[in-house]
């Protein structure tokens, strides 16, 4: 399938799926874990690839076209994006107010998909360097609607029951707000070429989330040193937070952003995976409360 735009008849483009995918002509980042020199083989989803446009236009003309036509994307993506937050957020609150989820699945369930959504799309930005920072546009723009409903400036009710315990906007403020901060510093600092990026949204999303959907319903042995966590939760966080680090790795490595080493980068994830589900099984609460106290 091959998706026929012509902005004018000299420019007209061939778009097919190739477009999602990092050009081979820029240079690889050393933030890769272990680079390896071949660039992938083209792969076969011709869908999107922006083919080559004849243009007798002059260099400086293509120029401004080419960065036209960045700009228009990378709007686009973000302005679907941010539509794609909306409404995931309003289809749980649909489903809460309804009673067809409980308010606690729902909000993990915003968690876990929120994110990795968001670090999926990341390729449907352009491959130009502002292109994160139109994709930061999203969380930013969430980050205020939190921080706005979090003070009660105003009142969005399907917000606060679709992503809080308790229903309470001041909820709003903490560990959703901190969620969307990290989602920005992420795009931001490690982008679609640094598998540091992934993996922590990937621990972070699919990981802690999962924890939580599991430890609330099978977690009846607790960890000796936190009796508000528990084994089933621990072990799950582990075993999704590496698969879907991994998965997510993999989706970067095809649309060939990242190339890596495998066995090392299963063996890095993997260590990866036991440090943060051993942090996250900390009491840091307790721990907290208690400095606080002195
Ligand atoms: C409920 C959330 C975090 C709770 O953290 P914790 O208390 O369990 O530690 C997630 C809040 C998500 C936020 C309201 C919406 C974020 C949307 C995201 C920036 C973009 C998603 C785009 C995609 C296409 C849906
Ligand atoms: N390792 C874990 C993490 C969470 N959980 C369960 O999930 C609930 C919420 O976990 P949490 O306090 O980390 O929740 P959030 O701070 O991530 O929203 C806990 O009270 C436990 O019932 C677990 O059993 N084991």
């Amino acid at each position: 399938m091959s998706l026929l735009v012509s902005t004018r008849p000299s420019l007209s483009f061939r778009l097919n799926f190739n477009l999602l995918r990092r050009p081979t002509n820029l240079p690889l980042s050393s933030a890769s874990l272990t680079p390896k020199p071949p660039p992938l083989p083209t792969p076969p989803l011709h869908i999107l690839r922006r083919a080559p446009y004849s243009s007798p236009c002059t260099p400086r003309a293509a120029s401004t076209a080419a960065t036209a036509y960045s700009i228009l994307r990378d709007s686009g993506a973000a302005a679907a994006i941010l539509a794609g937050a909306y409404a995931l957020v309003s289809a749980f609150d649909f489903l809460t107010r309804r009673n067809l989820i409980e308010q606690s699945l729902s909000r993990k369930l915003v968690h876990i998909l929120s994110g990795l959504f968001f670090m999926v799309s990341w390729p449907i930005f352009s491959t130009t360097t502002e292109a994160r920072y139109f994709a930061c546009l999203v969380p930013l723009v969430n980050c205020l609607r939190l921080v706005i409903h979090g003070l009660s400036l105003a009142s969005d009710e399907g917000l606060i029951k679709s992503v809080t315990r308790e229903g309470k906007p001041e909820e709003l403020l903490r560990g959703p707000l901190y969620y969307v901060l990290i989602l920005i510093l992420c795009a931001l600092i490690f982008w679609r070429e640094s598998p540091v990026g992934v993996i922590s949204l990937a621990m972070m999303c699919g990981g802690d989330g999962i924890a939580d959907i599991i430890g609330r319903r099978f977690g009846f042995l607790k960890i000796p040193y936190n009796q508000q966590k528990s084994w089933a939760g621990s072990i799950s966080m582990f075993i999704f937070g590496f698969l879907i680090s991994i998965g997510m790795l993999q989706y970067y490595s095809v649309l060939g952003y990242l190339h890596l080493d495998w066995v090392q980068t299963v063996q890095k994830v993997a260590l990866v995976s036991l440090v943060a589900t051993v942090v996250e099984s900390l009491p840091t609460t307790e721990i907290l409360r208690t400095l606080a106290s002195e």
